[in-house]
């Protein structure tokens, strides 16, 4: 189990009108091929800041992020970022949700279909595939989700609180099934949550408020 992520002293301040707010300040960890690192800490102690960072959507004031030794932007590596909404589009059927990003990237072929009809299947959601969103349950809806971000291949999953639009009862059976999809797809995961035992993570990293 190699180490993929590397975070070496990583600082961000934003800029606003307001003045500055510095999110992270000199922030190490690092993370292995295949591990589960959850995130967990107060409100406002830098959680989303660091996904976005290693999602490379914002650049770290000072210190470096590397993936697989290498630059965050040249290691070729994919990021796949699941956020707190589900963002399924409803004029579009489940199945052309999932497809949408294969779309995008130009990456949708026939053994595409194949993959997404198995994974439709493994994950309860074949019937509903050609159901629009709001059919679905909410933990359905996050499966989709999930699928949607897992046909991309990412190398690293990010997950910003991917719960905290459901219900407690749902919360507790859906958490369990996305665990179990990504134990199954062998990800590197790196998830953010309040309540830690929502999560069975591999490694743990407190944030404490800057
Ligand atoms: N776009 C922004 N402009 C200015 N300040 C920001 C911005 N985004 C976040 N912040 C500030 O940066 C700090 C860290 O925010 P961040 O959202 O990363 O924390 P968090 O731990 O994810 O919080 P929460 O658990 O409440 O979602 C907070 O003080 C927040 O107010």
């Amino acid at each position: 189990m190699g180490e993929l992520l590397k975070i070496n002293n990583v600082g961000y301040t934003y800029h606003s009108l307001d003045g500055e707010t510095t999110a992270l300040k000199d922030i190490s960890f690092h993370v292995n091929d295949g591990e589960f690192l959850a995130i967990v800490g107060p409100s406002g102690c830098g959680k989303s800041t660091l996904l976005s960072l290693i999602a490379g959507l914002i650049s770290p004031d000072t210190g470096e992020i590397l993936i697989d030794g290498k630059n965050l932007k040249s290691s070729g590596k994919n990021i796949g970022y699941m956020l707190q909404k589900d963002h399924l589009l409803e004029w579009r059927s489940t199945q052309k949700n999932l497809t949408l990003g294969l779309e995008i990237q130009h990456k949708l072929t026939d053994s595409s279909y194949v993959c997404i009809n198995e994974m439709l299947s493994t994950y309860g959601l074949i019937t509903f595939r050609n159901s629009k969103p709001s059919s679905l349950s909410g933990g359905m809806r996050q499966r989709a989700a999930l699928i949607r971000t897992l046909l991309l291949e990412p190398d690293i999953l990010l997950l910003d609180e991917p719960f905290s639009a459901l219900d407690y009862q749902t919360r507790i059976e859906v958490s369990d099934d996305i665990w179990g999809i990504i134990r199954k797809e062998h990800k590197t995961a790196i998830l953010i949550t309040h309540d830690i035992s929502e999560a069975m993570p591999t490694k743990l990293l407190f944030l404490f408020s800057t």
